[in-house]
C-alpha cells in the first residue's frame, strides 16, 4: 500500500495510540511516524517496541511539519494540548482524536485551531480494559466502527483522507453529529462502565462478605463486570466529566427500569421478568448475528499480530 501522509504524529502512546501506531506501520501510511507522550517511561517502552520513527516528549517539536496529528490522550487533556501545539501546526494539517466523547473534545480544541487546519474528531469503537504501549495491537480496529464527527463546514478532501486511513486499518466508518454520538455511546458504553464500577465497588464494600470471598467465588457474571471495572481510572473519570448530560439522562432511564424490576421481584411478577429476559436475549443474538461480538468479550481481545 502507498504512503498517504508525509508525516503523522500521534500524541499519547497508550493502548489506543500504540494500536494506531502499529496499524499505521502495518499499512505503511506515512513516510515518518512521530510518537509523543508526556511520560518518558511510556516513550521508552514505545521505543523498545519500535512503534515509530521518532519519539518526542516535546509537544511542539512533535507536531511540527506533520500532515496528520492524532490525539490519543484522555479527553480531559485535549484542551491543554490543543492550546500548546496550535502555533506549531502546519497549514493544511488534519487534527483528529480517538476520544470516547465527541462534543466536548470539539469544543475544547476548536478555539485553538489556526485558520487552514482541519479539525475532524473521531472515535474508534474498539478497546480493552488495558492501558499503555504494550497493550496495543494493530488488528484492534479491524471490523470495528470508527465514528467521525466532522463539523458541517468540514473540508471534503481532508475528511476523505482520514476516512481512507481508518479504512486501511480495517474499520467501518460512520459519520455522525457529535451530540448524537455522545447520547448513543452513553447507553452503549459509558453507563455500562459505570454499572460495572458500581457493582464491583458494592461487592467489595459488603460487610458480611469478606473481600477474599468476593475474589474466591467470583464466577460468570461478576467476573465479566470486574474486567470492565479494571478499565483506566483517568480515562473513565474524564469520560463521565465530559459527557455529563447524556450519561445522567441515560442513568435516569436506567434507574426507572431498575425500579420496575425491583417491583417485579417484590410482587413475584414472573411474567414481567420472563418477558424482559426474553427481549434482552434477542438483543444479544442480534449483536452476534451482526458480527459485533467476539470471543474476546470475556477477558479482552487476544493479540492477533
Ligand atoms: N481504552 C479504550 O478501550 C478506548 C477505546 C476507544 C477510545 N479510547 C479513548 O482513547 C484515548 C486514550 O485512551 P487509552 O486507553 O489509550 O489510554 P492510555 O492510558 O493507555 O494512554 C493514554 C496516554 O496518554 C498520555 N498522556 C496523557 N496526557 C498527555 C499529555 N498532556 N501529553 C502527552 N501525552 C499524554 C499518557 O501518558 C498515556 O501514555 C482516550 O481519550 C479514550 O477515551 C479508549
Ligand atoms: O471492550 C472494552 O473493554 C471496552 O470497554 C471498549 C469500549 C466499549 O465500551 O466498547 C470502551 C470505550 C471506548 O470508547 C470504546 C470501546
Amino acid at each position: 500500500m502507498s504512503v498517504q501522509f508525509g508525516q503523522i504524529t500521534i500524541i499519547g502512546a497508550g493502548l489506543i495510540g500504540s494500536s494506531v501506531a502499529r496499524a499505521i506501520q502495518r499499512c505503511a501510511a506515512t513516510a515518518t511516524l512521530v510518537l509523543c507522550d508526556k511520560d518518558k517511561d511510556v516513550l521508552a517502552e514505545a521505543k523498545a517496541l519500535r512503534l515509530a520513527d521518532i519519539y518526542q516528549i516535546d509537544l511542539v517539536k512533535a507536531v511540527t511539519n506533520s500532515d496528520l496529528v492524532i490525539l490519543a490522550v484522555p479527553v480531559g487533556a485535549m484542551a491543554a494540548i490543543g492550546e500548546m501545539m496550535a502555533p506549531a501546526l502546519k497549514t493544511g494539517a488534519i487534527v483528529t482524536d480517538v476520544g470516547s466523547v465527541k462534543a466536548s473534545v470539539f469544543k475544547a480544541l476548536k478555539p485553538f485551531m489556526p485558520e487552514g487546519v482541519h479539525l475532524i474528531p473521531g472515535h474508534p469503537v474498539a478497546g480493552t480494559e488495558q492501558s499503555g504501549p504494550s497493550a496495543g495491537f494493530a488488528s484492534l480496529f479491524e471490523d470495528r466502527w470508527c465514528i467521525l464527527t466532522p463539523p458541517e463546514d468540514c473540508d471534503k478532501v481532508a475528511l476523505k483522507a482520514l476516512t481512507a486511513l481508518w479504512e486501511k486499518f480495517g474499520s467501518k466508518i460512520e459519520i455522525m453529529e457529535a451530540e448524537h454520538h455522545d447520547l448513543v455511546l452513553a447507553i452503549t458504553s459509558h453507563v455500562p462502565h459505570l454499572i460495572a464500577y458500581n457493582i464491583v465497588g458494592t461487592a467489595s464494600d459488603l460487610e458480611e462478605v469478606t473481600s477474599s470471598e468476593v475474589i474466591k467465588y467470583s464466577a460468570g457474571g461478576f467476573r465479566d463486570f470486574t474486567r470492565i471495572a479494571a478499565s483506566d481510572p483517568t480515562m473513565w473519570r474524564d469520560v463521565f466529566l465530559n459527557n455529563k448530560d447524556a450519561v445522567l439522562e441515560m442513568l435516569g432511564r436506567f434507574s426507572e427500569d431498575l425500579t420496575a424490576l425491583q417491583r417485579a421481584i417484590r410482587w413475584e411478577d414472573g411474567d414481567a421478568l420472563y418477558k424482559l429476559f426474553t427481549r434482552t436475549r434477542e438483543i444479544r443474538r442480534k449483536i452476534i448475528d451482526a458480527g459485533q461480538d467476539d470471543a474476546k468479550a470475556d477477558f479482552g481481545r487476544p493479540h492477533k499480530d
